[in-house]
């Protein structure tokens, strides 16, 4: 016979057993993911440095002790180039705003405020405003680029000529139309010699020029890059961690506007807080499921880049993608709300590609595939988020328990006996 305490001893070196296979499991599931996300290169250092990133290393470890010895540039004088060159104003940088319309620039400098972007918001005195390309990105050891994702080639095309040894960080959310590049595979293309990292993070412009606390991320393989852009940056009101998964950092700026856009139609559908958490822990399952087939760390989503942008910009009316969100819930068409909102708001063209890309590579993308057929293939916001709630049994965490594929089984049993299962595209649960 067994005692209760044998029994208890049976059933916990039992349970010892299923804990250490599922474990194991786990361990191996992640190995997998890591090895990928290695394998693309990204986010690993490298292990020969070439002449330049060794010589701007050896200034930025010197500059990191002394940060307003730092010269910087930032191209795009919208919101956030804006708010970003104030920041590093401020810290004592040398800090130039390149702005291309000369007459925008004449009245910057006069009045000290970004009237446009950021109206009643007086600059540091120390900022200074150029609209002369060459000038500004010239004998600088950094230079930060804020203009829309579909002007960054050309941005970069247009510098190529002044680059000596400079480094470049990103601090754009899109992605190039009908390519599908980032914005750090064009710096790999257009300039390959180049130093560089991206920046990305819940960084509302306009809360940030209000002094409230924020953070951001700066991820590049280059450790002296990363203390710069911090020792640069960081401020009482703004941290700046590092990172070295810039797939992961990237992706998750640009992929978080898709979701924005669908929190901001949601909201205008008066959906309940269930609803929201239901949309953006499940927008975060997308993300991260996106970002491992592109080689970034599924761990990366769950810092300030991942989750942290991605609840900053699903839950404020501040975000330019939630607003569009919210007018075409309001029954605008999207011509009119992206005429309407003046501004950039990078979720428009993101959705297209993302929607595009996950369709071909059979990428398992939902949300991001229901908000395209509403938006572009005119389909009713209800009957999509209705088919959506039909869509089959899945894990939670697919990093923790891989999804079921016995719900093949389920999903066929679902369709004899009348319930509609399928995909938009018209594949059953993936
Ligand atoms: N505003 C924000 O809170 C944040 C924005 N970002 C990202 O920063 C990037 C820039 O956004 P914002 O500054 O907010 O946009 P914005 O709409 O406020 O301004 C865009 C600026 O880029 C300029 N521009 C457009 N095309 C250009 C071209 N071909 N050459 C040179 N300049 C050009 C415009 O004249 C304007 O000054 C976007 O990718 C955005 O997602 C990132 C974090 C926060
Ligand atoms: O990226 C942002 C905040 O982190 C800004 O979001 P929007 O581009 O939607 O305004």
């Amino acid at each position: 016979m067994t005692s209760p305490n044998n029994s208890n001893k049976n059933n916990s070196s039992a349970n010892n057993e299923t804990d250490k296979e599922s474990s194991e499991k786990q361990n191996g599931m992640l190995a997998g993911i890591f090895e990928r996300a290695t394998k693309s290169g990204l986010g690993r250092k490298k292990s020969n440095p070439s002449s330049v990133e060794s010589a701007v290393a050896k200034d930025m470890a010197d500059i990191h002790s002394n940060p307003t010895k730092l010269r910087l540039a930032f191209l795009g004088g919208g919101s956030f180039g804006t708010a970003m060159a104030n920041l590093a104003a401020r810290n004592g940088c040398d800090t130039t705003l390149w702005v291309r319309n000369k007459r925008t620039v004449k009245a910057m400098a006069k009045t000290q405020t970004n009237k446009k972007y950021l109206p009643g918001y007086k600059l540091d005195d120390r900022l200074k405003y150029s609209h002369d390309l060459a000038a500004s990105v010239k004998d600088k050891d950094i230079i930060f680029i804020a203009v829309p994702g579909l002007a960054f080639r050309e941005t970069l095309k247009n510098i190529a000529p002044f680059i000596s040894g400079q480094s470049i960080v990103s601090l754009t959310k899109g992605m190039e139309k009908d390519t599908f590049a980032m914005m750090s595979d064009i710096i790999k293309e257009v300039l390959p010699e180049v130093n560089f990292g991206v920046m990305s993070g819940p960084n509302l412009a306009i809360e940030i020029m209000k002094n409230m606390p924020s953070a951001t991320v700066i991820a590049s393989e280059s450790e002296p890059l990363r203390h710069a852009v911090q020792a640069a940056l960081h401020s009482a009101f703004f941290r700046v961690f590092a990172s070295d998964d810039i797939r992961g950092v990237e992706l998750g700026g640009a992929l978080k506007n898709i979701y924005a856009i669908a929190m901001g139609m949601a909201a205008a559908y008066e959906v309940g807080e269930n609803t929201k958490a239901m949309i953006l822990t499940r927008a975060l399952a997308e993300m991260s499921r996106f970002g491992v087939e592109e080689g970034a760390n599924p761990l990366t989503f769950l810092g300030l880049s991942g989750v942290g942008d991605l609840y900053a910009t699903c839950s404020s009316e501040l975000s330019r993608n939630y607003r569009i969100g919210n007018m075409l819930g309001r029954g605008m068409s999207i011509d009119a709300a992206v005429k309407k909102l003046g501004q950039t708001a990078e979720g428009v063209n993101t959705i297209q590609q993302v929607h595009e890309k996950a369709t071909k590579a059979g990428i398992y993308m939902p949300i991001t595939h229901a908000l395209y057929a509403v938006i572009y293939e005119d389909k009713a916001a209800l009957g999509v988020a209705l088919h959506l709630m039909e869509a089959g049994f899945r894990s939670d965490v697919e990093f923790v328990m891989a999804h079921d594929h016995s719900n093949a089984a389920l999903t066929a049993h679902m369709k004899t006996s009348g319930s509609n299962t399928k995909s938009k595209d018209g594949d059953a649960d993936k």
